[in-house]
């Protein structure tokens, strides 16, 4: 894997960092102690957009997340004709109901896989246009197969440009008639919730059945509330094994979306790193994002966690607990941060469930599992996860992978160990360009190395 280059056309005028080589990363001289905001949530700024695009009128979003992911779904919307204003971090998008006023485009999508999975069922369903979407090289090589056969069941009219089965795509608007579509959800939740953002447009009623489990099912528990707040009910179980969406129209709505809380897990992480204490005060616990769960994690670490109203809190102890089996497959996005933590528990830790992260930014097992045995610690991979020993990580220069959460994970070891080096560290402008900004306002020593100029 350590073949990958960064896909550098993937990084947005929202990134920063595009000319460094490498950020190294030391402790801070004290614990890590801190009262944050963390950017707002980039799951729901992508669906929000989305679904104020497909709405009649001007819908205002405040809280939204200016990364590469948002960029580029922002920057596709316009391509479409939707006119989307930005000031600040409020977006007013001024919506067409499902019609797309430029009925022929060729979008690039960055490496988003939100915008990948919630956008081609959308164009499909409208009347009228031929589109095609590109994506980052990285975002060409995941898959979309069962979205695009359920979008085609559906009666989408789609193709593979290139290889079957991964962008880039063409969409005919030919409309969607309904109807009854089987998926699996076991590889993508982000398919359920492109499929059931398409199917209110549908001429018919949609219903969704799905045939195994779905991976980090939240998001779609997201994508189903959020609909609901643009106008849009969703009859389901709920075990959501079966979805029903008639005919509707999307309304405009004014929002303020919650923080990210998947950025928000970095930071905790410190705090539980350092016998720390950090306090994010634009989240509370009682959100939808399924990655708000770590702190249950670091809680069984031995870390102490107060939910407030509002806010989280969470104190760091001497020595973190490990000695466990979880799975992570409800929170995946987090994996990674865990894996990270755990040499300094007192015991192994067994991360299961996680099979379908080798889809994500990058095969994040593999990666993770090389770049931990390259600071020698003990690790064993399985297909569906690793498990990490305890020791002491040795410094070292390590390539991110072209992933944001792997380069932000890293950077968490250097919040233990001197000289931790990492290669590329911009592309964590995909969710959060301000991440090694915000680790040295925290007192952590980050050395930025520029690009040698030839
Ligand atoms: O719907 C969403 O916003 C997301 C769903 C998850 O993807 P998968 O279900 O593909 O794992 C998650 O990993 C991603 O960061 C955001
Ligand atoms: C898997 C992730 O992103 P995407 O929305 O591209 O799937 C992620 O942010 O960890």
């Amino acid at each position: 894997m350590t073949h990958v280059v960064s896909d550098l056309a993937a990084r947005s005028k929202w990134s920063v960092l595009k000319d460094i080589e490498v950020a190294e990363v030391s402790p801070a001289s004290h614990p890590i102690q801190a009262e944050l905001v963390v950017p707002g949530s980039k799951s729901l700024t992508n669906r929000a957009l989305i679904m104020a695009a497909l709405a009649h009128g001007e819908s205002e979003l405040s809280g939204i997340l200016k990364s590469d992911d948002s960029y580029w779904c922002i920057q596709t919307l316009k391509e479409l004709g939707v006119e989307v204003k930005i000031t600040g971090d409020t977006a007013k998008v001024y919506g067409m109901g499902g019609n797309w006023p430029v009925k022929q485009a060729e979008v690039y999508i960055g490496a988003a896989g939100t915008t990948a999975r919630f956008l081609p069922g959308a164009l499909a369903a409208a009347k009228g246009g031929n589109w095609v979407i590109r994506a980052s090289k990285r975002m060409s090589e995941r898959p979309m197969h069962p979205l695009i056969t359920a979008l085609q069941q559906l009666g989408a009219s789609i193709r593979y440009l290139e290889k079957e089965g991964y962008l880039p795509i063409e969409i005919r608007g030919e409309g969607l008639k309904g109807g009854e579509v089987h998926i699996s959800g076991s590889t993508s939740s982000q398919f359920i919730s492109g499929l059931l953002i398409a199917s209110a447009l549908a001429e018919n009623p949609v219903t969704i059945c799905i045939t195994d489990h779905i991976v980090q099912h939240a998001y779609v528990k997201m994508t189903i509330d959020l609909l609901e707040q643009f106008g849009i009910h969703v009859d389901h179980d709920d075990s959501l094994t079966m979805m029903r969406v008639k005919p509707q129209s999307y309304h405009a709505r004014r929002l303020q979306l919650e923080a990210d809380a998947s950025t928000a897990g970095y930071f905790f992480a410190l705090a539980a790193l350092t016998n720390g204490r950090v306090r994010i005060t634009n989240l509370s616990y009682q959100t939808r994002q399924p990655d708000i769960q770590l702190v249950d994690v670091f809680e069984r670490m031995g870390c102490r966690v107060t939910r407030g109203n509002g806010f989280i809190e969470l104190e760091g102890v001497q020595q973190l607990k490990g000695g466990f089996d979880i799975s992570m497959k409800e929170m995946s996005d987090q994996t990674l941060t865990l894996a990270a933590v755990a040499p300094f528990a007192d015991g192994p830790i067994a991360i299961h469930d996680v099979a379908h992260i080798r889809h994500h930014e990058c095969d994040r097992i593999s990666a993770i599992v090389q770049l931990l045995t390259q600071m020698g610690i003990r690790v064993e991979e399985r297909k569906d996860g690793l498990t990490v020993y305890p020791g002491q990580p040795k410094a070292a220069e390590l390539f991110a992978y072209d992933d944001h959460r792997v380069a932000m994970s890293l950077a968490l070891i250097g919040a233990k160990v001197p000289g931790i080096r990492i290669l590329d560290p911009g592309c964590v402008s995909k969710t959060c360009p301000q991440y090694f900004n915000e680790l040295e306002k925290l007192g952590l020593q980050v050395k930025l190395e520029k690009k040698a100029t030839s």
